[in-house]
């Protein structure tokens, strides 16, 4: 039998209308999509709205600020130094170099680079790449816009009253300077590995993982190497189809509906065939995480699940109570742990 594959959800019929909940193309794409993050618990979007150019200059920027001399790049390096550093979210940005991350605590080494950008906050290299912050500015208002819709179809095919439900907790989306929500564009290279290179035992380009937040969008380029769990365990690579974007359920949102939409484990393993071309070459991808304002109190929602959705062995599939904490105290004892603390 084929392993379960990631699905693909097309946005092209999300017209701008009065009434969402009851509009039938809002309602039959929700499902959709309730379907997919509900099952596998990532999708790919085709006709999402954010043009081709936004991405692609994202791209450009990422790979221009990567190919920069080391001495530049620790100029802007992330300061992940104590817990205290981390725990403040102003200083969530910057550059982190090979090895400086580990998405699984017992990963042994993390073969990428990443570069993180917040909204109003954080020094970025302007001096070297003058486009760098209006290009990803751009791309992070396109994200949003894309956010809101994907998470009014969440609250639509939950079957909310109230189809902002979500919304409502990223004031940050109208209104970045007065609220502080959890949220940043992460920059990632993997970078090539040439022949007759060694690299330490049990090395990994992304260890196994699952994101912390509410949804992820993902940009990746032509090279492929991400592989998803499915609901019967088995990885799926999530090969990379042009113009689409990932999106997947974190752990927050696994927490908030109570396992509807899984935080689904996923990694990027290095092939062991030295001619294996996802080996040979660099990989960049472009992530938008977005959590809710970091005040949200989160509340688990106990409602009744469908038939796929008790497949999946969620952390929180059976639940009947679930004190209710804060986003930001959910979130950020899994950040402080990526780096050591
Ligand atoms: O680069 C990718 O494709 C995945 C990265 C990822 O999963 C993450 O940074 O959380
Ligand atoms: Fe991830």
């Amino acid at each position: 039998m084929e392993p379960e594959s990631i699905p693909i959800v097309d946005l092209s019929q999300l017209k701008d209308v009065e009434n969402v909940a009851e509009d039938p193309e809002w309602k039959s794409i929700a499902n959709n999509v309730r379907q997919g993050l509900g099952s596998v618990g990532f999708l790919y979007l085709i006709n999402h709205g954010i043009p081709e150019e936004t991405v692609s200059k994202v791209f450009a920027q990422s790979h221009e600020f990567f190919s920069l001399p080391t001495s530049i790049k620790q100029k802007y390096l992330k300061n992940t130094s104590s817990e205290s550093e981390i725990f403040n979210l102003e200083n969530y940005f910057g550059y982190q170099p090979p090895g400086g991350e580990k998405l699984h605590p017992d990963a042994n080494f993390e073969l990428k680079e990443t570069f993180d950008w917040l909204y109003g906050v954080g020094v970025y290299p302007s001096e070297e790449l003058p486009d760098f912050e209006s290009s990803i500015e751009q791309f992070d208002a396109q994200c949003k816009n894309l956010l809101k819709k994907l998470l009014r179809l969440l609250a639509i095919g939950l079957n909310l009253d109230d189809v902002d439900y979500f919304v409502k907790t990223c004031r940050h989306f109208e209104d970045p300077e007065n609220y502080n929500g959890i949220y940043n564009v992460r920059l990632i290279l993997y970078p090539p590995i040439a022949e007759g290179k060694s690299l330490p035992a049990g090395a990994v380009r992304c260890g196994e993982h699952s994101d912390y937040g509410f949804l992820t969008l993902l940009f990746q380029d032509d090279v492929g190497g991400l592989e998803v769990k499915n609901v019967d365990g088995e990885w799926v690579h999530a090969k990379p189809i042009p113009g689409s974007i990932l999106v997947n359920t974190g752990d927050l949102t696994e927490f908030w509906t109570c396992g509807i939409f899984p935080a689904t484990p996923h990694r990027i393993i290095i092939p062991e065939d030295v001619n294996d071309s996802k080996r040979r070459k660099a990989r960049y991808s472009v992530a938008f995480f977005n959590g809710p304002d970091k005040d949200t109190v989160i509340h688990p929602m106990q409602m009744e699940k469908k038939p796929h959705e008790m497949k999946r062995t969620s952390k929180y599939a059976n639940r009947s109570t679930g004190e209710p904490v804060t986003a930001y105290d959910h979130m950020m004892g899994r950040v402080a742990k990526q780096y050591g603390h």
